[in-house]
């Protein structure tokens, strides 16, 4: 069996308001994440997915528990976990390519060779003709593909999503899942997935983890055993998906 690239033990987190109230967003999570995974995770608003995220990705801290990547505790961001999330969060005033190229932290490199690489990531998600525009001038699901290339231009070894799509029509929502898989399949990156579709979830991931609600743990951890493409008019795909939302239901009834 091989060593985890990410593991999560025992894993809690309480906030502390200013009004001087304490909120358990997670508690007891445990969870390995493995090599080249597919992870999505969904679960009841509130039941703490972005801040798990933010924990691994080293931008929060865990109340008690360890996140560790490689073996080694995750204490701050590093290159090594990228993150996108659901708003594209690109500088409106650079154009595509600065964009993607901004994040390349090649110290020792010239600026052609990280223009270079910028172009090379953009290529691969299909906006290379748009490498001198600038943000506006894009829509939502260009925007995001943007953003994805500059996740992906600075090599991370894992790439956390947080609701990437959620903001997206649900056509352009169906080309940029295809768009991820085809991406993902090239690079073979670890990547955890955070959604509220259940539908994209089961489209995407080899694994779904169904979180619990106040404070969030794991529910449910789901192997999706379906060849991929997945196809949404497999019964097994809407068995999975009405299992998965029975599942939420429950957690969302007992917080009422
Ligand atoms: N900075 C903060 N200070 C205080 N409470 C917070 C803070 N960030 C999150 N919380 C609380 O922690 C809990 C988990 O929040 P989080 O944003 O992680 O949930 P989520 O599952 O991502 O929600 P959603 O699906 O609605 O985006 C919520 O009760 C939220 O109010």
């Amino acid at each position: 069996m091989p060593e985890p690239i990410i593991t999560i033990n025992q894993l809690s987190k309480t906030y502390h308001t200013e009004r001087g109230k304490e909120i358990k967003a997670i508690e007891n999570f445990n969870l390995q994440i493995y090599v080249n995974n597919f992870i999505c995770i969904v679960g009841p608003s509130g039941c703490g997915k972005s801040t798990l995220l933010r924990i691994i990705a080293g931008l929060d801290s865990a109340s008690s528990g360890l996140v560790s990547f490689q073996g080694q505790p995750i204490s701050k961001p590093s290159r090594d976990i990228g993150m996108v999330f659901q708003e594209y969060s690109l500088l409106p005033w650079l154009t595509v390519i600065d964009n993607v190229a901004l994040g390349l932290e090649f110290a020792k490199q010239s600026r052609s060779v990280r223009l270079d690489v910028a172009v090379s990531f953009l290529k691969m998600v299909g906006l290379e003709d748009y490498a001198r525009a600038y943000p506006y001038e894009l829509s939502g699901g260009m925007q995001q593909r943007v953003a994805i290339a500059r996740a992906l231009a600075n090599n991370p070894q894992v790439l956390l999503m947080d609701e990437p799509f959620g903001a997206l029509d649900a056509h352009t929502r169906i080309l940029m899942q295809k768009e991820l898989l085809a991406i993902w399949e090239k690079n073979m990156k670890t990547i955890v997935f955070v959604t509220h579709s259940v539908d994209e979830a089961i489209y995407l991931a080899d694994t779904i983890i169904v979180m619990s609600s106040h404070p969030g743990g794991v529910k449910e951890v789901i192997k999706v055993n379906m060849a991929r493409p997945r196809d949404r008019a497999n019964p097994i795909y809407g068995q999975l998906a009405s299992q998965i939302l029975c599942m939420l239901e429950e957690e969302v009834t007992k917080v009422k």
